[in-house]
């Protein structure tokens, strides 16, 4: 499924409510026509402002396991009560289009992302702390209390597993966000520029 000769793809991991989506917007807006995003799978409900194809597939569980069983998901994971997955589908529309395909999943994603051939560089975004994840994931206003109880005890093993050394390529914290989103991109820049330049 790799080309060779095309950018490398790249993961996002991190505790829901580090700043994922933040820093990935961001980048795709400054970037544009660089990056593609590998629009995920998910029986999770759409929240507001979210579009289905763009944010997310957003299917049900009987859909989901028959693509499963078709073979079409290089990984799927349940989280927080909900079946996330990444389609070969998805990684090949981005990679096609030979934009660098940036995928956002979390920690049993990011394990086995690493069975595969896809060789991407692998960035865990981070809190600065739990009590401050907590209090995003609170103003942010989109998760119900038992949601929002179940990601932060998937943060805490996330946050666990994300420093074994040899994990992760680089961990990013993202206390003040202008400082996270420069280290996010001087991790990127070489690739960036690869894109860029292929396209003079
Ligand atoms: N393994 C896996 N995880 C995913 C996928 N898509 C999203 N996720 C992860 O699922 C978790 C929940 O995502 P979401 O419901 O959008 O909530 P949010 O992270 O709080 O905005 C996050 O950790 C995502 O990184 C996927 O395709 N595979
Ligand atoms: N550096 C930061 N400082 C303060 N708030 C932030 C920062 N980064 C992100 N946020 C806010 O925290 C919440 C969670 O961020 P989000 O990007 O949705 O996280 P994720 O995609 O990892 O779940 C959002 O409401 C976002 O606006």
């Amino acid at each position: 499924m790799r080309e060779m000769s095309g950018p490398r793809p790249v993961v996002l991991s991190g505790p829901s409510g580090a700043g994922k989506s933040t820093l990935l917007k961001r980048l795709m807006k400054e970037y544009e026509g660089v990056f593609g995003f590998s629009v995920s799978h998910t029986t999770r409900n759409p929240r507001p402002g979210e579009e289905d194809g763009k944010d997310y597939h957003f299917v049900t569980r009987e859909k989901m396991q028959e693509g499963i069983d078709k073979g079409e998901f290089i990984e799927n994971a349940e989280f927080s009560g909900n079946m996330y997955g990444t389609s070969k589908s998805s990684i090949e529309d981005v990679q096609a289009q030979n934009l660098i395909c940036i995928l956002d999943v979390d920690i049993q994603g990011v394990k086995n992302i690493k069975k595969t051939d896809l060789n991407p560089i692998y960035i865990s975004i981070q809190p600065p702390s739990m009590e401050i994840l907590e209090k995003r994931l609170r103003e942010r206003q989109t998760e119900s209390e038992d949601s929002l109880q179940k990601r932060l005890e998937a943060a805490r093993i996330d946050m666990e597993l994300s420093n074994e050394p040899g994990v992760f390529d680089i961990v990013i914290v993202n206390d003040d966000l202008e400082e996270a989103y420069e280290k996010l991109k001087s991790v990127l820049i070489e690739e960036i520029e690869k894109v860029q330049d292929a396209k003079k």
